[in-house]
């Protein structure tokens, strides 16, 4: 079988992306997708989306983490969606798409995504720690020197340890970086290992840290190893709404992979 892909990045959270209109990818075929994101065998990919069509919307965004498994939402994997279906004048500034946590608003800019996230009514807040779904499950933990932390062994024993075992979440490691700006490093589940950003995973971070008032802004930058992202919301008595998360989404390159079963 020939699949013809393009590969793209948000701020180093990379992604193969395929025009499935036709509904002609297998979708329950895991070995396909865990091959086409291995980094040696593959393509190489921290994830795998599906532009799906939609009878209502602009299109519908089915998403996989590298290990294979249909995931929940990837704020930047949605970002770099929306940015290949402008690439493919599905829409000219703004969409609205579906996806497995609802429906999504988006803008497009000269390469710069601004993706409307789910509404969070509850963050969890802990001792060490809050934990909260921003459409996908979120640990967030403060951090010193996080540039020498050890992100993957401790990352993976918190995503595998008491209370998330094996569903898992993942794991987000924060330092403030002073003026209201965070520095973020994240262990993704379903890639089981550090990723460069981690698109729902910063919109946990500025929320968590808005709620613990590490900060009064509701307009947060964060830098993550990838580059930077910028995260938005407004306030309610009961949650957070008008979630936001913006940043640049990339084309890198478009190719044909052969795959026999
Ligand atoms: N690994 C996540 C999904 C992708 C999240 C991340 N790539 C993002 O940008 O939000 C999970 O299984 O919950």
């Amino acid at each position: 079988m020939e699949i013809t892909f393009y590969k793209y990045q948000g701020t180093g959270n990379d992604f193969v992306v395929i025009d499935n209109r036709d509904l002609s990818f297998p979708r329950e075929n895991t070995k396909l997708v865990n091959f086409l994101c291995d980094r040696r065998f593959g393509i190489g990919a921290d994830g795998l989306m599906l532009l799906n069509p939609s009878d209502t919307y602009d299109f519908t965004m089915v998403y996989y983490n590298s290990d294979g498994t249909e995931s929940s939402m990837c704020g930047n994997g949605g970002r770099c969606l929306v940015a290949f279906a402008h690439k493919l004048e599905i829409f000219k500034n703004e969409t609205t798409f579906d996806a497995v946590d609802g429906l999504h608003y988006a803008s497009y800019q000269d390469g710069i995504t601004n993706l409307q996230m789910i509404d969070v009514d509850t963050v969890e807040v802990y001792k060490t720690h809050c934990f909260l779904n921003t459409g996908s499950p979120h640990h967030v933990q403060l951090v010193e020197n996080i540039g020498n932390y050890n992100v993957k062994n401790n990352g993976s024993e918190i995503r595998y340890g008491a209370p998330y075992f094996k569903e898992g979440t993942n794991v987000n490691f924060v330092e403030s970086i002073g003026e209201g700006a965070f520095r973020v490093r994240t262990y993704e589940r379903g890639v089981e290992d550090e990723t460069l950003a981690c698109g729902t995973g910063v919109t946990a971070v500025a929320i968590a840290m808005f709620e613990q008032k590490q900060t009064t802004n509701t307009k947060i930058p964060l830098k993550v190893e990838g580059g930077e992202l910028e995260v938005s919301f407004t306030p309610t008595k009961n949650g957070y709404k008008d979630v936001f998360l913006k940043g640049p989404a990339t084309f890198v390159f478009k190719g044909t992979i052969n795959y026999n079963e």
